[in-house]
């Protein structure tokens, strides 16, 4: 989570891409590539001992964590606040309005984004890398209701130009339907081949060649495809239309599973680690939009439990192990996702 405001003594020069200060490009051969260097603000120490007003907030990574997040710094937003979540999932913006802002005075308002650049944390050298050179698209969500509320407009509008003065981001803003266009590939990859390739334990390589693995996929993306098609927001948009009608989604799921065919999933590291999983942004969503709009869901309803219940098998595997020395959850995590006693932990095998 990074946040500034707009008087902080972050850097004396006002131009915005100066806030970046710690992203550098270095050429290797003919690719370019752009490093962020490890930064010193964590997202504890950014909470801790400070109430200075954040004017802009950008929340990125697993959709599961903005709500945690936003929490931690709700004292210091306020209306004046523009926020851009880069979350993971959808529905996101939906539970943390529901669980932070419902009934304040002081909701910030929001800018939406998501890129398609490939970062990777390097743990070696505490480091950001660019694996893949993007773009990064921005929408303003309940984009109907602009006008009503100018000052709101102008802050997060600000804050597009701030990303957008960022050159490596790629930014451009964009209306609601062609931002859902650019973010709907990824996310019903992530609700239709992740789960089934947990919950058959197979690599992505073994779905095609299974049949009742096909077929699996193909009920969840009907349901998901039902769901889009009657979302209110995006009614009667043309590229959303050709995109989940047609061909076009199963292409683009059979070349990326061939693409990744020799990849694990990412799904079943993070359960067989006991790791939260953002499953409630993926198919969660289209279960309760499905919910809403009076369209059954069986399969994603199916699929969303019988992965919650994997990862609880895992969670009690994982603490039922005498943790002589930690490997499968991250140190810094383990009092979050084990529930032995503190004082257990030291315990030798008998
Ligand atoms: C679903 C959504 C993208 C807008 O309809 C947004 O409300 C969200 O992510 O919660």
């Amino acid at each position: 989570m990074l946040g500034w405001n707009r008087g902080s003594s972050v850097s004396a020069s006002p131009s915005p891409s100066s806030r970046y200060r710690n992203i550098y490009k270095s050429r290797n051969g003919n690719q370019r590539k752009m490093k962020l260097e490890h930064m010193s603000v964590t997202p504890k120490a950014i909470t801790r001992g400070d109430n200075s007003h954040i004017d802009q907030l950008l929340v990125a990574g697993p959709g599961h964590e903005a709500v945690e997040a936003l929490q931690s710094v709700k004292h210091r937003v306020d209306r004046d606040t523009a926020v851009c979540l880069m979350t993971n999932g959808l529905g996101v913006l939906e539970e943390v309005r529901a669980r932070v802002f419902q009934g304040t005075e002081s909701s910030p308002s929001f800018v939406l984004g998501h890129m398609s650049h490939r970062l990777a944390f390097d743990r070696r050298t505490a480091s950001v890398r660019e694996l893949r050179y993007g773009m990064t698209q921005l929408t303003f969500p309940d984009s109907g209701r602009l006008g009503q509320d100018v000052e709101k407009t102008e802050s997060r509008i600000d804050f597009v130009r701030t990303i957008e003065g960022v050159k490596d981001l790629n930014s451009s803003l964009t209306p609601f339907d062609k931002w859902l266009r650019f973010k709907l590939p990824s996310v019903i990859l992530d609700s239709v081949v992740e789960p089934v390739c947990v919950l058959m334990e197979i690599p992505y390589a073994g779905l095609q060649r299974n049949p009742a693995a096909r077929r699996m996929m193909q009920r969840l993306l009907a349901e998901i495809v039902s769901v889009v098609d009657n979302m209110p927001e995006i009614e009667g948009s043309a590229a959303i239309r050709d995109f989940i009608r047609g061909n076009r989604i199963q292409q683009y799921i059979y070349s990326r599973i061939m693409a990744r065919r020799a990849a694990s999933s990412d799904l079943a590291r993070q359960i067989q680690n006991g790791l939260p999983t953002d499953i409630d942004y993926l198919n969660g969503f289209f279960i309760r939009r499905g919910h809403q709009l009076g369209i059954q869901t069986p399969t994603n309803l199916m699929i969303r439990d019988m992965i919650k219940a994997k990862h609880s098998l895992a969670i009690e595997r994982l603490n039922s192990y005498i943790p002589v020395e930690e490997t499968s959850v991250p140190s810094h995590l383990s009092f979050r996702y084990r529930t032995l006693p503190p004082n257990s932990r030291g315990n030798r095998l008998v």
